[in-house]
């Protein structure tokens, strides 16, 4: 495995961010595309997770992943979901890591959320913590909306494919991987 280097998260805090429990926000702006976490994996072997796994506190916290499910040891867990996620990630298996990049420039103050895709195990508070959320999906001139159709409209060839793999994370290939974490 090549090294990896880290970097400064000190404008990053986990804070309580009421019904969702513990999340990450900002305290400074950060641009669209910036990368914001790496966090190493830690892999349970799919039968340890189908015996015990499942049935802990992890069933929360982990992503599929090759042979298994995966804890991300990091920012990873703490990503709160949103419908309208403004960090994307993506899953490197060879290096057993997740990179994080933004999806949207980030203003202080904001909570970073990925999405988890469409079947969540728990009701989303997400609308109403935030009501200016509700109907979002409908408003195309919300600036909060990062859903990947509003984005289109705005970022050119490179940027639409770059965006289009970090919105759920990973390839199109793996959709059927993106029903939990
Ligand atoms: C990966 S953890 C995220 C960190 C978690 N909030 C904590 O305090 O440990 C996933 C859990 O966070 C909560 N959560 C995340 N996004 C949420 C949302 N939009 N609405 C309600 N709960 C959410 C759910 O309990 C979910 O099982």
């Amino acid at each position: 495995m090549d090294p990896v280097q880290l970097f400064d998260q000190t404008h990053l805090s986990i804070q309580d961010c009421g019904a969702k429990g513990r999340g990450v926000v900002t305290k400074s702006f950060i641009p669209s595309r910036t990368l914001v976490d790496i966090s190493p994996i830690l892999l349970f072997p799919t039968e340890e997770y189908n015996t015990h796994g499942q049935f802990t506190q992890l069933d929360h916290y982990t992503y599929r992943w090759q042979g298994g499910m995966a804890l991300a040891l990091g920012l990873g867990s703490m990503f709160n979901h949103s419908k309208y996620p403004n960090v994307g990630f993506q899953r490197d298996f060879e290096n057993k890591m997740i990179r994080y990049t933004t999806l949207r420039d980030i203003q202080s103050g904001e909570e970073l959320c990925i999405s988890y895709g469409p079947n969540l195990w728990f009701p989303d508070m997400e609308e109403e913590i935030d009501p200016t959320l509700a109907g979002a999906d409908k408003d195309t001139s919300g600036s909060r909306r990062s859903s990947l159709s509003s984005l289109l409209s705005v970022t050119d060839g490179t940027a639409e494919e770059f965006l289009a793999r970090l919105q759920f994370s990973d390839s199109e290939d793996d959709k059927e991987d993106l029903q939990k974490l």
